[in-house]
């Protein structure tokens, strides 16, 4: 089910002298990675060529050992599923139930086992008693909670998530949460895109910033919301509970309300 993710001094452009990936080198492993960085970084280009469905300008991304070059996306739909940032890039059945079984019947399960696994993920994401209406008549949320399910049918041992939380209330980042922690916790990759610190900070130990097509920082969520110069050269903030302890003098970075609460309260004690 784990699967290694190589990326070898990857470049891209869409426009011949309009650089938009300008030699990236890393790994990506079993567990939950974050990429955060401005609009316009190239971190939509950077996942779409994890799938195959950009191939490299110059270097390589190989899956499982396998070069993108070499292989045609519908085979990387079987380890690689992505989350498209707009879900009208995704959506194309008139039904949510036939959408979300779509990826699994197109790895040859048969149809009652495709029900089973759509109607699973629906529920996982919980879009239980939507199966028959139209995605178009659903709001974007839950449009785009369909797409998250319609990638959770195929079970890929790596799932993207272009801005999941986009348009979800609390309840929905919630859900999406425990997804995250679900999908880790049984050794699969996940890798999001996201502009939501808070929840970057909650559920992803790995953070990757981009700036203009490359990598500026690459480490724990502790390692990169610790470093301030770092975020504001990216144009990026730390979460708010962040910025508060550090505000405090907390000696540690903290991620949470959780971890603010018990490090404030074991030095209150300690003063006390
Ligand atoms: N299909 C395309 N054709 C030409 N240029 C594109 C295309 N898609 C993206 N770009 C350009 O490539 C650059 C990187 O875009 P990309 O969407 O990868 O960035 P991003 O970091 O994901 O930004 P955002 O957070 O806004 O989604 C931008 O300058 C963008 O305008």
């Amino acid at each position: 089910m784990s699967v290694l993710i190589e990326v070898r001094d990857l470049r891209f452009h869409y426009t011949p002298g309009v650089p938009v990936l300008k030699g990236i080198t890393l790994d990506l492993r079993p567990g939950a990675t974050a990429i955060v960085g401005q609009n316009g970084a190239g971190k939509s280009t950077f996942v779409r060529l994890l799938n195959g469905l950009l191939k490299p300008v110059e270097g390589e991304v190989r899956v499982g050992g396998v070069s993108t070059r070499e292989t045609t996306v519908a085979t990387l739909a079987r380890t690689v599923g992505l989350v498209f940032q707009n879900p009208s890039d995704q959506l194309f059945k008139s039904r949510v139930l036939d959408e979300v079984m779509f990826g699994p019947l197109n790895l040859g399960v048969t149809a009652d086992e495709a029900r089973v696994r759509a109607r699973e993920a629906l529920a996982e994401v919980g879009l239980e008693g939507v199966e028959g209406r139209n995605p178009y008549d659903l709001g974007l949320a839950e449009r785009k909670l369909v797409t998250v399910a319609g990638v959770l049918s195929m079970g890929t041992p790596v799932v993207i998530l272009d801005e999941p939380t986009i348009a979800q209330d609390r309840a929905g980042v919630r859900q999406l949460g425990a997804i995250v922690e679900r999908l880790r916790r049984a050794g699969r990759t996940v890798l999001t895109i996201t502009h939501d610190m808070d929840f970057v900070a909650r559920h992803f130990h790995r953070v990757l910033v981009f700036q203009e097509g490359r990598v500026l920082a690459d480490g724990t969520a502790g390692e990169v919301f610790g470093q301030p110069e770092l975020l504001s050269a990216a144009g990026l903030e730390a979460p708010q509970i962040t910025r508060l302890g550090r505000e405090l003098g907390l000696a540690e970075t903290v991620l949470t309300s959780e971890a603010f609460v018990d490090r404030v309260r074991s030095a209150t004690r300690f003063w006390g």
